[in-house]
């Protein structure tokens, strides 16, 4: 049994008068990696800032637990890396690094050896002399978690690490994730699910500053998945018409149709393909394409994001 590392409850925020994060309560289990997946505004920043200690909650509780026992502050447990980690250009990465580990309260000497190991670990070794000015992106976010993990964190908490990437830097970043949530408990947001499909076991979905589904991975997908038949048929006028028609039929309990395409959940595949076959060629309709499968995390998210 894994026990929890982060607790939240009721968390709220508001601003003036407008609530943006509004009474979320969930747990972040000791060892696992956990991704704060939503869309534009749906207020992961303000929860992550307020987890990271920067904002302060109108209500409800944040509890950080070490050997099963909250800390009255949680802080010094955390390590943070910002959406827009701020760096100085005129310093080089080794630096940076020695003025954050001593920033998070290490000696001069411990300073030394995590910055020397970070550096190695993060892929910067040979980059640790030069000034960060010259660094790519995708180099400055690995030099932003060093930072981040410098005085070896319970929790690590990342807002959108890799959204402001390239695809090389995002995969660079992804990997070495997946290797630091092998010791370090991780959170971290982001608005691409595929993110947190490679790497995280346990999602956090919220919209509108409300928890819209929370779970493991697997359990979602075990849970929502649904029968599903994609379809395309052929430009001509009879077939787009049957298309169109085809989400009345018993069997289809939900269609979505566009262009020649159409997305049918339905209650069972063999038999939806082998009806909608019969009635396309009865009616003459050209198939392009007819998949039968089940529904994807992709397509939960999209429901969960747009309802
Ligand atoms: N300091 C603030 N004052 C007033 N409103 C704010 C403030 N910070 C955030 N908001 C509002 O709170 C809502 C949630 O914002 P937040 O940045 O937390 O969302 P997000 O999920 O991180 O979005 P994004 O992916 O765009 O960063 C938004 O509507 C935003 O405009």
């Amino acid at each position: 049994m894994t026990r929890p590392l982060l607790q939240v409850k009721e968390l709220i925020k508001r601003f003036k008068e407008r609530e943006v994060v509004k009474g979320i309560s969930f747990s972040v289990a000791e060892g696992s990696c956990a991704a704060l997946l939503g869309p534009n505004g749906a207020g992961k920043t303000t929860t992550i800032s307020m987890l990271a200690g920067l904002l302060q909650p109108s209500g409800g509780s944040i509890e950080l637990l070490v050997n099963g026992s909250p800390v009255p502050d949680r802080r010094p447990y955390i390590g943070y890396l910002p959406q827009t980690p701020v760096f100085y250009p005129w310093m080089t990465g080794k630096e940076f690094l020695l003025y954050a580990g001593e920033l998070a309260g290490l000696k001069s000497r411990e300073a030394a050896l995590e910055t020397a190991e970070w550096l190695e670990a993060v892929g910067l070794k040979d980059a640790g002399n030069r000034k960060i000015g010259g660094y790519s992106g995708g180099m400055k976010q690995r030099l932003g978690l060093a930072q981040a993990l410098i005085h070896r964190p319970k929790l690590l908490i990342l807002d959108e690490p890799v959204s402001a990437l390239d695809p090389a830097g995002r995969k660079d970043v992804l990997s070495l994730l997946q290797r630091i949530r092998q010791e370090t408990t991780v959170l971290f947001s982001t608005h691409v699910l595929h993110d947190a499909e490679e790497i995280c076991d346990e999602i956090l979905m919220i919209r509108e500053g409300e928890i819209a589904l929370v779970g493991s991975l697997d359990h979602i997908r075990r849970t929502y998945s649904e029968p599903v038949i994609r379809l395309e048929v052929g430009g001509d006028e009879a077939s787009r018409a049957w298309l169109a028609a085809v989400g009345a039929k018993d069997f289809v309990s939900q269609a979505e149709t566009s262009g020649g395409r159409a997305k049918l959940t339905v209650t069972d595949v063999e038999q939806a393909s082998l009806a909608l076959m019969a009635d396309a060629v009865a009616h003459r309709v050209m198939i392009r394409s007819l998949e039968a499968g089940q529904s994807t995390l992709e397509d939960l998210f999209l429901k969960v994001v747009q309802s």
